[in-house]
């Protein structure tokens, strides 16, 4: 399981879109997902069976799958079992899951949870961290890829900004013997490099490509 999935310094590129949003559903993800491998995206992450089945029938790179049970409360990106099984069958060929040492829903433990999907599964896991200590809880807990997409998203704090982790990458990159992924609030070709610079292996970019309403949002408020 340790092969890297994404090339070195390559771009993954998250299409998720919530209820609330007008680009909502497996049709829309799909499209702008085949607009990010034009682009020369190297991975779709992508959200619940729906939006992977169809995400993965529309490209040829790998989708990194999660299954969210929430929106930010307490474990809510795939959380359990049931879960990641539930993309790899719709196509996911990788599953990024919660990596925090924060209680799990099932009460079960997270290396319990890697190794059952490594066993049944057959697919590489990528743990979403908060910070250094979790990554290496995460990585002891055998996963293959560590990314710092938690961070700012839990109470163990973050840069406090809306710009990326980079001191996140920076350490996790320094310590962990696997890939390490920049992920959140990476919105510049500036952030970009800056995670390469600090370290990492893969970036992923959601927002900042596949979320109009967002980017938008951002441009009416900074002239507010
Ligand atoms: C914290 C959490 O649930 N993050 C989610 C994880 O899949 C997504 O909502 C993010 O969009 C994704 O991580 C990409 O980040 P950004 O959209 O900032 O580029």
């Amino acid at each position: 399981m340790s092969d890297a999935v994404f090339p070195l310094r390559s771009i993954v590129v998250s299409c998720q879109a919530g209820p609330d949003n007008p680009l909502h559903g497996p049709g829309p993800m799909a499209l702008m997902a085949r607009a990010a491998e034009a682009g020369g995206a190297a991975g779709i992450r992508a959200n619940g069976p729906a939006d992977v089945a169809a995400i993965s029938a529309a490209v040829s790179v790998p989708v990194l799958g999660i299954n969210k049970t929430s929106d930010r409360d307490g474990v809510y990106i795939t959380p359990t079992f049931e879960t990641a099984a539930a993309v790899v069958k719709a196509g996911a060929t990788v599953v990024a899951l919660d990596g925090t040492a924060r209680p799990r829903p099932d009460g079960g433990s997270l290396a319990d949870l890697v190794a059952e999907i490594h066993d049944r599964l057959g697919v590489p896991v990528m743990a979403d961290v908060d910070t250094l200590d979790a990554g290496r809880y995460a990585r002891a807990a055998g996963a293959d890829l560590v990314g710092s997409t938690l961070s700012g998203y839990t109470a163990s704090g973050g840069p406090g900004d809306d710009g990326p982790d980079l001191a996140l990458v920076k350490a996790l990159a320094g310590e962990l013997d696997c890939p390490v992924v920049a992920e959140g609030r990476y919105w510049t070709r500036d952030d970009v490099l800056a995670a390469f610079d600090a370290g990492a292996h893969t970036v992923v970019v959601g927002t900042a490509v596949t979320n109009p309403m967002a980017i938008t949002r951002r441009l009416v408020e900074a002239v507010r």
